[in-house]
């Protein structure tokens, strides 16, 4: 008997473009699909797999770099043997990139598998309408990215102006010639138009693709091997970012960390992770986005037993990582104020300037941790500390998944 090989669609997209988003996105709103995730972050604090942990039918982190720069693929091929092995049951996997990843790489590492349960399923490209003009001046390879996808997702619609996003899709479109390209809020997409289209026949899409490929194949092996050798000049996009990690039991401090956010380097492009303001907030943490001149808080309830902590990761060109560290530390809270749930905040007024940054739910009707949040009748969110896979895989939890 043979059995249909699963498609593996990449998803990628420049850093902040809603990858993680709308991958969230597919995963509530897939049906009766069975779908695999493989989430690749940049830094070493998993920020895209914790947030799409719980909800895939399966999801494997690799983490910390870029998967394209990896010369040994034999982490990506063992996800994907597992994810793709029958009593798996998987409909689809995919693979959301770093967002420094170079796809070209990503899908020849696909195509070369030899895993016979699997099959390329397409690109996906995500762009943020508000911030690609900008971005693709400094980085013009993201034309090139848009030109091989086999769908493009004008995301972020709701960030710009409607003559704006015209002249964005005619952009697309002549760069993307003949691939569909479709504008988005928050990732939402019909999850039809990704998980579909493997299943037509030999798509000229995917062709298209193949063929870029083996054209660009010595190319890609040049920009490789110069990536690996951390030269810096391989024509990757991370070759010019660094990534900072920071992480505190201490909590910080509302005041201090919105003036930090407020007054970022301007090489500073991308902010992400999940912040105790501690008696600022007792019953929630808050996740903050930034990229480029967006900022967000989104106020999420804690786990039922998730050590109350700040972890953060920010993603940037020319940035002094040291002093980074360092402002981030002056923004903790007064270490020497007694730890516990009886401590009292001397700033009453302090989350004010946080709850500038807090979304309007109503932009995000479909996000349900914006539900999870509204008041204390609604449902307890799940709590990833406390079922047994990795950041709260749901079940059935497959040890084997673990990395
Ligand atoms: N206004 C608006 N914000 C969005 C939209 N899509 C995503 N966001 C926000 O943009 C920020 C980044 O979204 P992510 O989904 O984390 O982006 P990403 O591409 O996965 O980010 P990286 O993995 O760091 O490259 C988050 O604050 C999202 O809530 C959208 O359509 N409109």
């Amino acid at each position: 008997m043979t059995t249909r090989a699963i498609p593996v669609v990449v998803l990628a997209g420049f850093l902040g473009s809603g990858k993680t988003t709308l991958l969230n996105h597919l995963l509530r709103s897939s049906g009766g699909t069975r779908i695999g995730a493989v989430v690749n972050d940049f830094g070493s604090i998993e920020i895209d797999a914790m947030t799409v942990a719980g909800q895939a039918d399966a999801m494997v982190s690799l983490g910390d770099g870029c998967l394209c720069c990896a010369v040994d693929t034999s982490d990506l091929d063992e996800v994907l043997e597992t994810l793709a092995r029958p009593s798996a049951r998987m409909d689809v996997i995919v693979v959301e990139a770093s967002g420094l990843a170079e796809p070209e790489t990503l899908i020849r590492m696909i195509l070369g598998s030899g895993n016979p349960h699997i099959v390329y399923g397409g690109l996906v490209e995500v762009v943020d309408a508000a911030e690609f003009t900008r971005t693709r001046a400094r980085h013009p390879e993201l034309d090139r990215h848009a030109g091989i996808a086999d769908l493009v997702v004008l995301n972020k619609a709701d960030r710009v102006a409607e003559g704006d996003a015209a002249g964005l899709l005619a952009t697309l479109s002549r760069l993307a010639p003949g691939t569909p390209v479709v504008t988005a809020a928050y990732g939402r997409v019909d999850p039809e138009l990704l998980f579909d289209r493997p299943r037509r026949e030999r798509p000229a899409v995917e062709q298209l693709s193949f063929d870029q490929l083996v054209r660009d194949e010595h190319e890609a092996r040049e920009a490789e091997r110069a990536c690996a050798d951390g030269d810096g000049h391989g024509g990757h996009l991370h070759a010019a970012y660094e990534s900072v990690e920071f992480t505190s039991d201490e909590p910080m401090d509302p005041r201090r960390l919105t003036a930090f956010l407020d007054a970022r380097p301007d090489g500073l492009y991308r902010i992400k992770g999940f912040v105790d303001f501690g008696p600022g907030d007792p019953e929630r943490k808050y996740a903050v986005h930034a990229v480029g001149g967006f900022l967000r808080f989104q106020p999420l309830p804690w786990g039922r037993t998730e050590p109350r902590r700040t972890q953060l990761v920010l993603i940037g060109a020319g940035v002094d990582a040291d002093s980074l560290r360092d402002a981030l530390a002056a923004a903790r809270s007064d270490p020497r104020r007694e730890p516990g749930p009886e401590r009292r905040d001397p700033d009453p007024y302090g989350m004010w300037g946080v709850l500038r940054y807090v979304d309007d739910p109503a932009e995000r009707d479909e996000d349900p941790q914006i539900d999870e949040v509204e008041g204390p009748e609604e449902a307890e969110a799940p709590d990833p500390y406390e079922t047994a896979g990795p950041y709260g895989t749901e079940e059935p939890y497959d040890p084997l998944l673990t990395r």
